[in-house]
């Protein structure tokens, strides 16, 4: 079981500095949430990782090497993303045989399971999927296939919330059956909430958070109350945003609390995945 390694990548379209100095390690067997707004570079980074395009400066590294143009490394690799081509009218299940050949293997037995349980018709031509089975044909792929690091931009592009539902269960118990590294881009985070152990945001070209979601999360507290007593509780701590609700004042507030709550007129409870990334990401008012 090997790391993934992202050292000081730096990317520009034309102009557009993209990517300024990204860098982290991805460890074996954990489940990622790759955050960050739009157009920040989320797809172009996983897309420099899995060698569809390149780096202007940086490396990424696994066991030493270079993912560059080495085909043996990105065999571990399966990044789920729009851009997939398939020879046009190859079916859903000449794909799956396709890949098999790819790869060397495939899980057969776990993508009936999933074909059955998602209703995918795998006579159809994937050309004529629509976008929601599109999506479900590629998770199938995604999940099937032999590889350390599944990158999966955007999974339920498209998917009912059934079909969501049913995508994220089947990651945590094929997750469990045969632990690997998956690297979710979504901006459906309270969706993935439970399912990430780590979070990366990406901020203006660089990772401005690289955290345990638990420890991080019990980091990130709404104080909420009558506007004086918040005022007081939050003096000195790191306050994301304040919202105001008639008399009442909620504060945003990530970091240690003061250890002793007792005595505080105001309510603690913790922030959501979603509103700790809004805050954090937020440009309005800087
Ligand atoms: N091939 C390309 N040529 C020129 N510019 C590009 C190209 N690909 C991406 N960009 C630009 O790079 C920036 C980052 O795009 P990217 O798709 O990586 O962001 P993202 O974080 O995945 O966005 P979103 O969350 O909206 O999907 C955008 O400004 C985009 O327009």
């Amino acid at each position: 079981m090997s790391e993934l390694i992202v050292k000081h990548i730096q990317k520009k379209y034309r102009r557009h500095q993209v990517l300024k100095n990204i860098s982290f390690t991805l460890e074996p067997e954990k489940i990622y949430g790759l955050l960050g707004r739009n157009g920040v570079g989320k797809s172009t980074l996983l897309r420099i990782i899995n060698n569809r395009t390149f780096a202007d400066s940086g490396e990424v590294i696994l066991d030493g090497q270079s993912v560059v143009d080495n085909e043996a490394v990105q065999r571990r690799f399966y990044l789920m993303s729009d851009a997939d081509f398939y020879p046009s009218g190859m079916k859903a299940k000449q794909a799956f045989q396709w890949l098999s050949q790819l790869y060397g293997t495939f899980d057969w037995t776990y993508s009936e399971h999933l074909v059955a349980a998602f209703g995918l018709d795998v006579n159809q031509k994937i050309a004529k999927l629509s976008t929601g089975y599109l999506t479900i044909f590629k998770l199938i792929v995604a999940l099937c296939l032999p590889v350390e690091f599944i990158f999966l931009d955007e999974p339920v592009l498209g998917l009912d919330a059934n079909n969501r539902e049913l995508f994220y269960s089947e990651l945590l118990s094929t997750y469990e059956d045969r632990p690997r590294t998956f690297v979710i881009v979504t901006h459906l985070i309270e969706e993935i909430a439970h399912l990430i152990e780590h979070v990366l945001i990406i901020d203006e070209g660089v990772v401005t958070k690289d955290c345990d979601v638990t420890l991080l999360m019990n980091q990130a507290h709404v104080i909420s109350g009558p506007q004086t007593a918040v005022r007081d509780f939050t003096q000195g701590l790191r306050v994301l945003a304040r919202k105001h609700l008639g008399e009442i004042e909620m504060a945003y507030v990530l970091g240690e609390l003061p250890r002793d709550t007792r005595t505080s007129t105001v309510s603690i409870q913790q922030m959501s995945l979603q509103e700790l990334f809004v805050y954090l990401t937020d440009k309005v008012g800087e």
